[in-house]
């Protein structure tokens, strides 16, 4: 009986002046966890996104920083917050931090999972804390979690109840017990409030990509062309921290999230030669994308600024695939093909393992072509090849190791980008050998096309 509640719909107390604004840049409705400490907040918060984020310890107060994640429920999503410490401590405490913060945040979210202890019952603690959530008026679940003993629970049920947020939901997060149904609860209030929760990109898997070059290169006509011919469903993200415009746009059945595509509009004048003269965008839309498409303006060739971006995202561990732009202007361009991809080789010889594309945007050629390679490098930058791989292609590698150098074995660490270690006698290996090992793990192990490989050494006797 106890951990099958009844139905606590329309049971809640409701409020004034509840706000729809979520709490972070996106648009997904947020929830709250706001509780006294050890309560079992991080232990629901983990158990609610599936996976283990926040820090759980028998200790009071171990987990401190705020934590968000996204809760996927079949096809349903919202995002969870950890408040973890924030509405912790005596009465004069929380209300000395919650002044700014914590006042903001309980109204900026859309509705809160107020935990108490369903097996000792509530403190003074817990006392402040519904003051100060009614004071918000925001909507409130009262979670009784540790309740897995229904001679406890009952115990301390009438305490709870009249705390005045209606019936409490018993829960217990370490068993997992009535979880499902905290969530469809969540679900339904969120679903009430008019939330479409079906309809929220699912974040964690948008391939990111930073459509960059010099200006007049042709990156709008090429962004434009992308989402024209792959008849592409484009939802604006306005970034609340920064003053920037992403794009997420449904190719096939991907989602791409294309970073900072203000710059990829009309601009102003004034804009647009800030553009000109200040490369902070550039770098900004690269630090935060996987991918970065370098466009060339082919009647212009490769120069200086192209370089500088590349190396800048080779430098960032990004996947880069490069674009010859404008491509109908050039004279005879199927014989010049060679030309051009000398040219690459000569001047951006330090990402020769990025695919090249020809395109001309205005003439809509070569869209299918570039949608692919964001695919492969965006792909190449999350494989992960076996131990044994690698240690295979070194023992057969032809260039030898500088005099005295020993390189014993190695694996991959990491991915985004690939990332492997390398055991060493000495840590000195110089950049040539460094090539030649990246070079033998792209022509025996796996090309990673369009993604750097960063390599690390550790000095083993
Ligand atoms: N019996 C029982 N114990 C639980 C349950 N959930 C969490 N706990 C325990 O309660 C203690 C506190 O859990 P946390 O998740 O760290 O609690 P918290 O509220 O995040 O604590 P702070 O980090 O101090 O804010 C841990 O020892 C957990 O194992 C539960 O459902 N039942
Ligand atoms: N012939 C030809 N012209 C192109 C092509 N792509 C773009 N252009 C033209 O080049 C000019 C610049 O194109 P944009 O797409 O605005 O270039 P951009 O890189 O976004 O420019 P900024 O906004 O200044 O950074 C426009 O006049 C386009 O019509 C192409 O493939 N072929």
């Amino acid at each position: 009986m106890l951990l099958n509640p009844k139905n606590q719909k329309g049971e809640q107390v409701k409020t004034e002046g509840q706000t729809n604004k979520s709490f972070t840049t996106n648009k997904l409705p947020t929830v709250l966890i706001v509780g006294k400490s050890n309560v079992g907040k991080s232990t629901l918060f983990n158990k609610l996104i599936g996976k283990k984020k926040s820090i759980v310890a028998d200790e009071r107060g171990t987990t401190r920083d705020a934590v968000v994640d996204r809760v996927v429920y079949f096809d349903k999503t919202f995002q969870l917050v950890d408040t973890c410490g924030i509405f912790e401590g005596k009465e004069d405490e929380i209300y000395e931090k919650s002044r700014e913060f914590t006042l903001k945040a309980l109204q900026e979210s859309d509705l809160i999972l107020f935990v108490v202890d369903g097996k000792n019952g509530l403190s003074s603690e817990d006392h402040t804390i519904a003051d100060m959530l009614r004071k918000s008026g925001v909507d409130v679940i009262l979670v009784a979690n540790k309740s897995e003993s229904e001679k406890n629970y009952s115990k301390v049920y009438p305490e709870l109840f009249s705390l005045g947020f209606g019936e409490p939901f018993p829960v217990s997060a370490e068993q997992s017990k009535n979880l499902d149904e905290l969530v469809e609860l969540i679900i339904s209030k969120l679903e009430e409030k008019g939330y479409d929760l079906s309809s929220a990109p699912k974040l964690e898997n948008l391939i990111r990509v930073a459509i960059v070059g010099r200006p007049n290169a042709g990156k709008s006509s090429l962004f434009n062309m992308i989402v024209k011919e792959e008849r592409a469903l484009v939802t604006p993200i306005a970034g609340t921290t920064r003053d920037t415009i992403d794009e997420i746009v449904k190719i096939g059945d991907k989602n791409y999230l294309f970073v900072d595509t203000a710059g990829l509009r009309k601009k102003s004048r004034i804009e647009d030669f800030i553009e000109r003269v200040s490369t902070f965008r550039t770098i900004d839309a690269i630090e935060r994308s996987d991918v970065v498409v370098l466009v060339i303006d082919s009647t212009e060739g490769i120069t200086r600024q192209d370089q500088r971006i590349a190396g800048l995202a080779e430098k960032n561990g990004k996947g880069i695939v490069v674009v010859f732009n404008k491509w109908d202007l050039i004279k005879h361009a199927d014989k010049r093909v060679k030309d051009f991809m000398d040219q690459f080789s000569e001047k951006l010889y330090f990402v020769d393992f990025a695919p090249v594309v020809f395109t001309s945007a205005i003439n809509h050629v070569g869209y299918k072509e570039l949608v692919r390679s964001i695919n492969t490098a965006y792909d190449s930058l999350h494989r992960r090849v076996p131990t044994s791989a690698v240690n295979a292609a070194i023992q057969r590698m032809i260039a030898r190791p500088p005099h005295g150098l020993k390189l014993y074995y190695g694996l991959q660490v990491d991915i985004r980008p690939p990332t492997f270690l390398f055991f060493v006698n000495k840590l000195e290996v110089p950049e040539s050998f460094q090539n030649a090992i990246r070079k033998t793990i792209r022509e025996q192990v796996d090309p990673f096309t369009g993604a750097p490989i960063f390599l690390k050494f550790k000095e083993r006797e």
